[in-house]
């Protein structure tokens, strides 16, 4: 597979503030890649620079095999799609979508035409004549969609461009999007903070912290196997739970230090005394009986969806999901279990996972 877009040692620095971190990363060829993480971290300076919106302090720019370093964003190939849509106003969706290609040169009726192919594509034949005023998000989203189709780019990078739009039309047209992808065989970069979006969507997920890259994999590799305790938390929903915790004097148990010392035996045995962070997913606890519980929470509250209640612990330091309902109220005292291959373990001082045989 060849990379679509590569960068080698990539840094970018505003001023003395130092935005991206030696950025290593290689897209493939028709892949759909997600850039995740908390705001701040970098995802859009990293998009932009591949955009060419922004200028790379050091390290090599790749496109389609051709070093873009210093090359104007629009010799670049590549199309952008915002939230903001930046449509022309005064434009119809037709003058929207062929606008750049009459900006070429070609002819007012092969832009038409070309407007028309894109429409069918994007849904929108029957919306041509009107302004953007006149349509709904969901309409104009597309319509930034189809200027990007339109121009046949190398890659498509969309930045958030979904956070305009309530949450069922955000289900919807990430669907769209990504069969879009596929139906094109684009290369997408794709930034979004919701990491729901970028675990649906993307081929591979990259999560960055402070302009650095943390871990990138396929949504479930990150999910089963996330590198540290950051990405652990910021991957899943609800958050992974936290708790501090030590290995006990003979390495086989699992001691819950912040869980009055209750403990579990461990799959296999580990560093005896060591200082670790249990991490445990909120869908694989479970309210048990005092035969089978491993530890033991005081109920802070309750809340249900309907099809999923939420129990949190008082310190908010524990959430259990579960799909049955609960009688459970505040301040009951209850008993948790946890399957022990279900635990992921990070180092408590470096956070890195600790890998044991189970991965
Ligand atoms: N033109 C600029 N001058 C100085 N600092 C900047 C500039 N643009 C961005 N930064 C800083 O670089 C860091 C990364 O910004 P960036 O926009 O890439 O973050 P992000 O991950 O996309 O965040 P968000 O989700 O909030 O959009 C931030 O700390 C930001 O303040």
């Amino acid at each position: 597979m060849t990379a679509q877009i590569e960068l080698q040692n990539v840094d970018k620095h505003y001023g003395t503030f130092h935005a991206l971190k030696n950025i290593d990363l290689a897209i493939d060829k028709g892949s759909f890649v997600a850039l995740v993480g908390p705001s701040g971290c970098g995802k859009s300076t990293l998009l932009r620079s591949i955009a060419g919106l922004e200028s790379i302090s050091s390290g090599t720019l790749k496109i389609a095999g051709e070093t873009m370093n210093g090359v104007p964003p629009r010799k670049r190939d590549v199309a952008m799609v915002f939230q903001s849509y930046a449509l022309y106003p005064h434009m119809t969706v037709e003058r929207n979508l062929s606008y750049s290609l009459r900006l070429k040169g070609m002819s007012r009726a092969d832009a038409k035409k070309k407007a028309e192919e894109v429409a069918k594509t994007t849904g929108l034949s029957e919306l041509l004549h009107r302004f953007p005023r006149q349509l709904s998000g969901g309409q104009r989203q597309r319509v930034a969609m189809g200027r990007a189709i339109i121009r046949n780019p190398k890659a498509f990078l969309f930045d958030e461009p979904l956070s305009n739009l309530d949450a069922s039309l955000r289900v919807q047209m990430r669907k769209e999007i990504r069969s879009l992808h596929d139906r094109l065989g684009a290369t997408s970069v794709y930034v979004t903070h919701d990491q729901i979006e970028a675990m649906t969507m993307a081929d591979y997920v990259v999560v960055m912290r402070n302009g650095v890259i943390e871990q990138r994999g396929r949504p479930l590799e990150l999910y089963d196997f996330p590198a540290n305790k950051f990405v652990a938390g910021f991957i899943g929903s609800p958050a992974m739970n936290f708790i501090a915790s030590s290995i006990d004097a003979s390495g086989t148990r699992l001691i819950f230090d912040e869980y009055s010392g209750e403990s579990i035996a461990l799959e296999q045995r580990l560093e005896p005394n060591r200082k670790v962070i249990a991490g445990i997913r909120p869908e694989f606890l479970r309210v048990a009986s005092e035969a089978e519980a491993n530890f033991h929470i005081e109920v802070g509250t309750v809340e249900s969806t309907g099809s999923a209640t939420y129990i949190s612990s008082q310190d908010q330091m524990v959430t259990v999901v579960q799909s049955e309902r609960t009688e459970l109220k505040p301040n009951d005292r209850v008993g948790l279990k946890v399957d022990s291959a279900r635990i992921h373990l990070f180092d408590a001082k470096t956070e890195a996972r600790i890998v044991t045989d189970a991965g």
